[in-house]
């Protein structure tokens, strides 16, 4: 057994700082199967100022925007035009949706939950719009104060109205692993609502684990059951963070086939109806993980940080990204 002693006790952490921050250019290793492009779709501006208590100024929302425009994400998910009753956070969408500076190449999208949101989203120059329903009927009613049922035809009038209007439409289902409310949910419930909305003419479905409480394998059996229904390639991943396995379960998605993924810069977010629920999979920790496996995201990671950081000052408090707090606290 060797002893460590004085000087030889510093040549060892010396050593081991080395290693550690030799790996901050740690070289992407491919795993066969994988994508080799994926869509981050940052929906922190929506999904993760829409459950924070203090409510965000909208010039620092903007602020907030224009960063993340700089970042190279293709899809930066603004706001919600929702009820200010239900969710007062996003009432300023109108005046936000008009004052950010809207990049080439960037989609600026929102979410909308009945033709009265879709209407003023347009007349607010939105470019894309989102509907949204739930795997749930409890989670359906609490969030949306209408049945599964009754919120797909919500879907279906705003898809009539988006073709006419030649506007595109991404689908969200809520709960698709786990809800708040009812507890675990079957997978082919969630098939046959991400058909409905994919015949409908959503471009692509998100699925969501609205409480974050699934694990891989249970995301790889709610996306076997979905694929039988809706090519992998038309489907996102929308994961919240609560347990932790957000990462691993946006992993297991991509083995799945799914190139799309949602995320939140600083880990922001949480549903107002899915109490308890932690925020988004943080967009840093994303990129972080698909660089790591060569895949590209267009999707500069030092800027995403850094936006990271100034949402969370704004919010005062530290950034829930696990890349977002090594880089703030050792530059590793
Ligand atoms: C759907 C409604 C509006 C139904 O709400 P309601 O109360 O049943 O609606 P209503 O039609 O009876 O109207 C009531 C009042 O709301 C107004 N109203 C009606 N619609 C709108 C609108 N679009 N924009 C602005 N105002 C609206 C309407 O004009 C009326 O005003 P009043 O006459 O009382 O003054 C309500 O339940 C609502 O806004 N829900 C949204 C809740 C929400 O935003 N939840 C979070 C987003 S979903 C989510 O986070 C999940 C996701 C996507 O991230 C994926 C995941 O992780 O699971």
């Amino acid at each position: 057994m060797s002893i460590i002693v004085g000087s030889s006790l510093k040549n060892s952490w010396k050593l081991i700082a080395r290693r550690l921050t030799s790996n901050r250019n740690i070289s992407s290793v491919t795993i066969a199967g994988l994508p080799s492009y994926v869509r981050v779709v940052e929906v922190g501006p929506r999904d993760g100022l829409q459950n924070e208590k203090k409510i965000v100024p909208t010039a620092a929302k903007v602020e907030f925007v224009n960063r993340l425009s700089e970042c190279g994400f293709s899809q930066i998910e603004v706001t919600s035009f929702v009820s200010p009753k239900w969710v007062p956070q996003m009432a300023d969408q109108a005046e936000l949706m008009s004052k950010i500076m809207k990049h080439n190449g960037v989609v600026y999208s929102a979410l909308t939950p009945n033709m009265k949101g879709f209407q003023t989203a347009i007349a607010a120059g939105t470019q894309e719009v989102a509907v949204f329903g739930a795997a749930s009927e409890t989670f359906s009613r609490k969030n949306t104060n209408c049945s599964i049922e009754e919120g797909l035809q919500r879907a279906h009038d705003i898809l009539l109205a988006a073709k006419e209007a030649n506007v595109r439409v991404r689908g969200y289902i809520s709960c698709t692993v786990g809800c708040p409310y009812e507890g675990n949910v079957d997978p082919v419930r969630v098939a046959q609502i991400a058909k409905t909305l994919y015949d409908m003419g959503c471009y692509e479905i998100s699925l969501a684990d609205t409480i974050g409480v699934a694990t891989p394998g249970a995301i790889k059996k709610m996306l076997a059951e979905v694929v039988k229904l809706v090519p992998a390639d038309k489907l996102g991943i929308h994961c919240h963070d609560t347990y932790g396995q957000a990462i691993a379960n946006i992993f297991a998605a991509l083995q799945m086939g799914v190139t799309a993924v949602d995320s939140s810069v600083a880990g922001l977010g949480g549903c107002p109806y899915a109490k308890g629920a932690s925020g988004n999979v943080s967009t840093e920790d994303v990129v972080y993980l698909l660089h790591g496996l060569g895949i590209k995201t267009g999707i500069n990671i030092d800027k995403v940080i850094s936006t990271g950081h100034f949402i969370s000052d704004v919010l005062q408090r530290s950034t829930q990204s696990k890349v977002g707090q090594a880089k703030a606290k050792s530059n590793l």
